[in-house]
């Protein structure tokens, strides 16, 4: 400022004195002015009023004649200030500048509003009136609303006469404009068309004309044509000047309003799912029934709301199962489980249905807080499942019928195989062991002899086979019958096992044929001693049905490895020396020696020619008479068989007779003797020839044979021979021997006239007893006792007693093997009439006979 310039107070004080009163106002108004009012000349106040003073903090003469840079911050600063104010002021225009920041006595700053005119343009030095307000406060509150305004979360849009005036960041942030981009655009370009326009538009004007405040809701659209939903509160920016324009709060609710139309939608479909669910579902708080669905309703027979607000104890039938089931909900909603049971309830009519109820409580923190009920009406399923589980029950009962019944078939045909198996084991018992006895067979005989064998090697010790074959037992078989054989058998079984020790095998080779097997000895004399126990054991009679029966063995015993290496050779030497045991006398035994080897062979040969002997015709009857020996007349004629055998001559019985015993032809051979002698007898008569009796003998075998009287009466019808010149010889063992049938089997030859007699009388029991009950006509007395006649006393007695015997029960006697005359003449003193021998004749060939009997 112009120092050189009068300053305004001065001036003020001078127009007091001296000036008008127009003068005195403007003092008034420079003293009292609320802004501040400075004259300066250039550089330097000249005079300022208080307001100017204390806005800088001084006393209105300290600011005078002090320079002007100490109101600015910097000498900078007020240079700069000066440079841009200057052009105004040189012009004589109106300087102004609305914000300068100014410094204060004590050094803080404000800001200050300053204008500025110089008093006579284009002359710096006349000086320049400043006026300065402190504008910090509306600075720093314009600072606020431009903060507010920049930094809400919020858009606020300033519109004067329907056009956007300015707004702040939200909105354009909002609406996608620029900074500035929307300034003087039409509101209705905000709007997605015109009839939103008006209808906000109007709605608003209506109440900002009135002065009040406008709120809605409203679709806008953004600078990119996006809708966007809004909240709209709008003022006027002065109520009381319409024109200054509204003022417009703006908040973007899309995303509530998404969200809102989602939770509607949720809600809307929510409401579709309650009203169309197949199941009741309730709201229920403390015991009582918020709301429902329609379903609910239905089931419980209620109006539409009917339920809603009732107590859930109405919906069952009485208190106590009402009771229970809250018992049971409060247990499982304080474990936090869903609770889910059946349950009769009531529908409102009183009747009742099942179901099934599955509650779950809205917040499980809240145990006494809302739940949420399920409900389904399960009395069909029930039923149903009733009616499944009473099938089941009938199934189950079925099931174990017939499981049962299945027992009973399992346990039957466990049964049958356990049978089976029994019939197996019997069958392979049957296969390894002779059924009559139970002794092991031959097969495993067989078997253990190998085994025995292999043992005997490895232990260095012998092994005996001991053949047994019981003597004469076929004639007791024959004649006794078949159970009588089984009988002897069974016990010679027993006797033998218990003759042997366990570690010995006894088998049964089949017929009368056993073998014991003897492992483990040193030598021969160990199986001596067995031989000797089984004669001993055998040697005891055996009762049967009455009858004593006495048996005796003929044992053979080959030794391993002696006598052989392998099961059959062993058992072919056995029954070797077994042949020969017999052979030497019988009831003893015989080791194996190789010789026996050649007379089995003989055996088997003379046996296979045996065989044909028959059918080639190689037999022939020899006879021998029986003598009166009185008259020396021929009594009768014994037709005795010879086989005359081819290359070797005649052979005589004893040598082939056994065998044909024992291989049973001597049933054919016999009938062949009876019917041959019969011939020859009539044959002899045809001849002219004195008719005598013919003695024909007859096996045990033989008269054992069922059908042997029919046999004998057709041979007699058939040859025409008369019955009274037939005698049949029958030994005494063997009429002792027979069975039951025997009496009757004499009876019915004696019927028919043919004669019988007793040979060898004397070699057995000589019972009287069986003599009377038999319808025999005759006793030959064995030559044994005819032999030492001379030199025994003891035989002499016996002669006299069986002729004592035989005269009192009126029988002829023969007496055999006669040789001599003494014999002979001894026999006549005991009452001897008959004899046969050879002190009268041998057996003769047929063609001799003729002779002998004219
Ligand atoms: N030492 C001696 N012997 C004499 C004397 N007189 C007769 N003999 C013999 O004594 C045997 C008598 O026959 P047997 O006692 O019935 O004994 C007969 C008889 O039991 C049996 N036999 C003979 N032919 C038949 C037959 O056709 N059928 C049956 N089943 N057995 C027969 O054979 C046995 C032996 O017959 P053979 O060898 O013919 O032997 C005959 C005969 O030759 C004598 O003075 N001294």
């Amino acid at each position: 400022m112009d120092r050189g310039t009068r300053e305004p107070a001065n001036m003020i004080e001078e127009g007091e004195s001296m000036l008008h009163p127009g003068l005195l106002e403007h003092a008034a108004i420079f003293e009292h002015a609320p802004m501040g009012i400075m004259f300066t000349q250039p550089g330097v106040v000249r005079r300022c009023n208080p307001r100017m003073a204390q806005m800088f903090g001084y006393a209105p003469e300290e600011l005078v004649n002090t320079s002007g840079a100490c109101l600015f911050v910097s000498e900078e600063q007020y240079h700069a200030f000066l440079a841009e104010a200057a052009p105004a002021l040189h012009d004589g225009r109106l300087f102004e500048k609305a914000e300068q920041r100014l410094r204060r006595r004590d050094g803080s700053t404000f800001w200050g509003r300053v204008r500025a005119k110089s008093v006579e343009p284009g002359r710096r030095a006349a000086g320049t009136v400043w006026m300065v307000e402190d504008v910090s406060a509306a600075r720093a509150a314009e600072t606020e609303v431009r903060a507010i305004m920049n930094n809400a979360g919020i858009g606020i849009l300033f519109t004067r006469d329907r056009r956007v005036v300015r707004y702040n960041r939200g909105f354009a942030q909002m609406f996608g404009f620029g900074a500035e981009e929307a300034v003087g655009v039409p509101v209705r370009s905000l709007y997605g068309s015109d009839e939103h326009y008006h209808e906000i538009g109007d709605a608003a004007a209506n109440l900002l004309a009135r002065g009040e405040s406008f709120q809605a809701e409203a679709w806008m659209v953004r600078a990119d044509g996006r809708p966007i939903w809004v909240q709209l509160i709008g003022h006027q920016v002065r109520r009381d000047d319409p024109a200054l324009g509204n003022i417009w709060i703006i908040e973007d609710r899309t995303r509530n309003k998404r969200a809102e139309e989602t939770l509607r939608n949720a809600l809307l479909e929510n409401q579709a799912i309650l009203d169309n669910a197949v199941l009741g579902i309730a709201v229920v708080e403390r015991g009582r029934t918020l709301h429902c669905n329609a379903k609910m309703e239905e089931l419980f027979g209620y109006p539409p709301g009917g339920i809603n607000g009732i107590p859930v104890a109405e919906l069952y039938p009485d208190s106590a199962s009402w009771m229970a089931a809250r018992r049971e909900t409060a247990r499982d909603f304080l474990a936090g489980r869903v609770h889910m049971a059946e349950h009769e309830v009531v529908r409102a009519d009183g009747s009742r249905f099942w179901a099934r109820l599955s509650g779950r409580l809205f917040d499980l923190a809240q145990r006494q807080g809302r739940s949420v009920w399920l409900v389904d009406d399960v009395t069909a399923r029930r039923e149903a499942a009733q009616a499944v589980a009473r099938a089941r029950d009938e199934l189950e009962l079925r099931v174990l019928e017939r499981t049962a019944e299945l027992a009973g078939a399992n346990a039957l045909l466990q049964a049958e195989i356990v049978e089976r198996r029994q019939a197996e084991a019997r069958v392979h018992h049957m296969a390894y062991h002779d059924s009559l006895t139970g002794l092991p067979n031959r097969s495993l005989l067989s078997d253990r002899l190998d085994r025995a064998m292999l043992s005997s090697q490895r232990n260095d010790r012998k092994l005996a086979v001991m053949f047994i074959d019981l003597d004469r037992f076929k004639t007791i078989n024959d004649s006794l019958g078949h159970l009588a054989g089984d009988h002897l058998l069974k016990e010679v079984a027993n006797r033998l096992c218990r003759a042997v020790r366990a570690s010995d095998t006894v088998a049964r080779l089949g017929g009368d044929e056993f073998v014991v097997l003897v492992p483990g000895i040193e030598g021969p004399r160990d199986c001596t001693q067995v031989a000797e126990k089984i004669i001993e054991v055998l040697s005891a009679p055996i009762p049967h049905e009455g009858r004593i029966l006495h048996i005796s063995p003929s044992i053979g015993i080959c030794l391993y490895p002696d006598h052989g290496q392998d099961v059959a050779t062993l058992m072919r030497n056995a029954d070797a020396a077994m042949y020969h045991a017999k052979g030497a006398g019988r009831n003893t035994w015989q080791f194996f020696t190789e010789r026996m080897n050649e007379s089995a062979a003989r055996h088997f040969e003379l046996e296979s020619s045996l065989r044909v002997a028959l059918a080639a015709n190689q037999f022939e009857l020899f006879y021998q008479p029986v003598i009166e020996a009185g008259t020396r007349r021929v009594h009768a004629l014994e037709a005795l068989l010879r086989w005359r055998r081819p290359g070797l001559g005649l052979v005589g019985p004893d040598e082939f007779i056994p065998i044909l015993e024992e291989s049973g032809m001597i049933i054919a051979v016999g009938e062949w003797v009876l019917r041959s002698a019969c011939e020859q007898a009539v044959a002899w008569q045809r001849q002219g020839l004195p008719a005598v009796p013919v003695a024909v003998n007859l096996s045990g075998r033989q008269f054992a044979q069922r059908g042997l009287a029919g046999t004998v009466r057709r041979i007699v019808e058939e040859t025409g021979i008369a019955p009274a010149l037939l005698e049949l010889e029958i030994t005494e063992t063997t009429l002792m021997q027979s069975g039951g049938h025997t009496l009757e089997v004499l009876e019915q030859i004696n019927a028919m006239g043919v004669r019988l007699s007793i040979d060898d009388f004397g070699t057995g029991y000589s019972s009287l007893a069986y003599l009377k009950r038999f319808p025999v006509h005759k006793i030959k007395v064995d030559r044994a006792f005819v032999r030492e006649l001379e030199a025994s006393a003891e035989d002499r007695a016996i002669v006299a007693a069986v002729m004592a015997l035989a005269n009192s029960l009126q029988l002829s006697v023969v007496a055999e093997g006669v040789e001599t005359e003494a014999q002979l003449q001894l026999l006549r003193e005991h009452g001897c009439e008959l004899a046969q021998g050879f002190l009268f004749a041998r057996p003769l060939e047929a063609h001799q006979v003729p002779e002998l009997l004219r």
